[in-house]
């Protein structure tokens, strides 16, 4: 069941979002999803105080009267009612109309699941379990990140290769020639010495001397 879910960094800043269901479920990822689009739409019979709260568009209604021209108007929509048929039937409705759908009670009827997730300007991290336990994919989340947060050296590599990459579009315009040296610069002992020490200005002479050596050849 696993292999047909392609992992994907969406961005989501253009879509049209739409929530059914203003409960537990409904709130905590209608909120979630407000901070990565402006567009985001709740649809429900109630709503909670959260919802009521926040700056949300509400939309009081049954969501077993919702018919096709209505789900039209977006492009990902989340299922979060209390009543696992009726979050079935309007996923089955949504991605029928090759709209993206979420059914928290189902993954196999998803388009897409909601993993575990990191961010940060750097390095995003996400994990499912494909809908087995979310508390298994919580203690997989926390077993990365012990090991991310306590590597100070990653983020520097991030932010330094992310520079050198910049660099080498500039100056090199032959992109094979380019990947060999992303991976010499990176496995280089000396490079990775500066890098532990935190001696950013050597570790990015020390590149450029790999560079240099290369254009030499
Ligand atoms: C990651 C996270 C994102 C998010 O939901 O935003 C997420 N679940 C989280 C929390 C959470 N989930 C549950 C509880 C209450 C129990 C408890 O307290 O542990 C809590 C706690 C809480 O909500 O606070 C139980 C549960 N989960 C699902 C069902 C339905 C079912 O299995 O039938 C049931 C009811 C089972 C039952 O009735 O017994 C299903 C799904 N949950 C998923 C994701 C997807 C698979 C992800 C994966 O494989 O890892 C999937 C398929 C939904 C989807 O893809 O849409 C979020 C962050 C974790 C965190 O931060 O703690
Ligand atoms: N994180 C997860 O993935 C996770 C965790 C627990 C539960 N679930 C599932 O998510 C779903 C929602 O759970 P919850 O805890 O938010 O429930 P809840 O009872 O807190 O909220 C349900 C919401 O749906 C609304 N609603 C119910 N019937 C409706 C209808 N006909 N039309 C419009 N709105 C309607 C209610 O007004 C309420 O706001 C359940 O199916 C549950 O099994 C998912």
């Amino acid at each position: 069941m696993s292999l047909h879910y392609f992992p994907v960094f969406l961005n989501l800043s253009d879509l049209k979002v739409l929530v059914i269901g203003g409960g537990f479920v409904g709130t905590k990822r209608a909120l979630k999803l407000s901070a990565y689009t402006p567009n985001v739409t709740v649809f429900s019979l109630e709503f909670s105080r959260e919802l009521k709260e926040s700056n949300l568009k509400l939309i009081k209604g049954d969501a077993r009267d919702i018919k096709e021209d209505f789900l039209r108007q977006f492009d990902v929509i989340f299922l979060a009612t209390g009543d696992p048929q009726l979050n079935r039937s309007i996923c089955l409705m949504a991605k029928k109309l090759g709209k993206l759908c979420n059914d928290p009670n189902d993954p196999e009827i998803s388009s897409f699941i909601m993993p575990i997730f990191y961010e940060d300007e750097d390095i995003g991290i996400a994990v499912t379990t494909y809908g087995k336990s979310s508390t298994v994919s919580k203690y997989v989340m926390e077993k990365i990140m012990e090991n991310v947060l306590n590597d100070p050296t990653i983020k520097t590599y991030v932010e330094l290769m992310y520079e050198i990459k910049q660099e080498l579009k500039k100056k090199i315009n032959d992109a094979a020639v380019r990947y060999t040296l992303y991976h010499e610069i990176f496995n280089d002992e000396k490079f990775e010495n500066f890098i532990k020490n935190k001696d950013i200005l050597n570790a990015r002479s020390r590149a450029e001397e790999i560079v240099n050596e290369r254009a030499g050849k």
